[in-house]
């Protein structure tokens, strides 16, 4: 169990981590999400001492990290696949690591099957792809068989199938009863992983909820209509209570509307509809709504304010910042 209060991080004028409290339980795969800058990995590397909070603290199973014996047999973490030597084949990169924190050696060539490396074991890391260092970051993470887990952006770059083989190991990392927590920046990969959600933007806690908790509160439904008669069909709406907003190409959409209602009102106010379409948001809608107020980073489409998806509140005046300074920092 990882247990996280009052963590606060500022780097200068800059309040990176703003005082997050949140527990991370074990058996499940609990997702780590945020736009690009809201503090993921920040928050990670303070979980693993790498970086000292301005205030608060994080306890994992009971102890800060600096304090847990042999720390690699109890926590095992991914945050960045490019930080190791190079130089050394894999296997030799696994062997100093299972050394240094009295893992056996034989220890090294299992993981190394496990995360499908064992061909190209006597290679030297610097010819990795992203895909392939990816996967020695996570036999370094598995090493000395942690009951936590940390993964930081760990699909980053890879292809599908990559993809496919992460999602399915840190499912069943969690299913032997492990802590597994891992960020990501995309919800559409995590509805996919994780089944608790902790998802924070500018450095805030904005929700800590089960997925399935999370996709009820947060994804919307509505009823599409379309008509030629658009401003009469607006009135009948309105008159008749219907929460209506407008939609894309002259459409309307009514909240919380039940179809076959909308339906009878416009037949018996003689109208003609084109279109009647119940629709539900994308959970990656329902978290960029989330978020909206605190992306750091919007891409500039150059044809006025960054894009907004249908519905989200539009970012704060003076919040819009160009796309930069955060993908330079990672070299992404
Ligand atoms: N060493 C540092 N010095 C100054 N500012 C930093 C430092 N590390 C992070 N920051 C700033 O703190 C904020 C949070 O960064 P962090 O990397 O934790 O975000 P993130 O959610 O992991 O982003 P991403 O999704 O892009 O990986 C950003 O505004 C970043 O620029």
């Amino acid at each position: 169990m990882i247990e996280v209060s009052a963590l606060t991080k500022r780097y200068g004028d800059k309040l990176a981590v703003d005082d997050l409290s949140f527990t991370v339980r074990p058996g499940v795969v609990t997702g780590f999400l945020g736009p690009n800058g809201s503090g993921k990995s920040t928050t990670m590397r303070m979980m693993l001492g790498l970086d000292k909070p301005t205030r608060g603290r994080v306890l994992i199973d009971g102890k800060p990290y600096a304090a847990l014996d042999e720390p690699l047999t109890q926590v095992g973490a991914l945050l960045d696949a490019k930080a190791m030597h190079g130089g050394r084949s894999a296997r030799n990169h696994l062997l100093c690591l299972a050394q240094s924190n009295g893992i056996p050696a034989g220890r090294v060539d299992e993981v190394l099957d496990t995360v499908g490396l064992t061909a190209v074991a006597k290679k030297r890391a610097k010819g990795f792809s992203l895909g392939m260092g990816q996967r020695l970051g996570i036999a370094g993470a598995l090493l000395g068989d942690p009951r936590i887990l940390m993964f930081d952006e760990p699909v980053n770059g890879l292809d599908p199938e990559g993809i496919h083989w992460i999602r399915n190991l840190m499912r069943s990392l969690a299913h032997q009863g492990r802590t597994v927590f891992v960020s990501s920046h995309l919800m559409s990969e995590m509805a996919l992983t994780a089944e608790h959600l902790v998802v924070i933007g500018r450095g805030k806690l904005l929700a800590d909820t089960s997925m399935a908790d999370f996709i009820r509160d947060n994804s919307r439904t509505y009823v599409r209509l379309r008509s030629p008669e658009r401003e009469r069909l607006l009135d009948v709406l309105r008159q008749e209570g219907v929460s209506v907003t407008e939609g894309a190409e002259g459409t309307l959409e009514a909240d919380h509307a039940d179809p076959a209602r909308l339906g009878e009102l416009a037949h018996e106010n003689g109208l003609v509809l084109h279109e009647l379409s119940p629709q539900s948001a994308s959970l990656e809608d329902a978290f960029m709504q989330l978020t909206a107020q605190t992306v750091e980073y919007h891409a500039h489409t150059g044809a006025g304010p960054a894009a907004v998806p249908p519905g989200a509140a539009p970012p704060p005046p003076g919040g819009v910042q160009g796309w930069g300074e955060n993908q330079d920092r990672k070299g992404n």
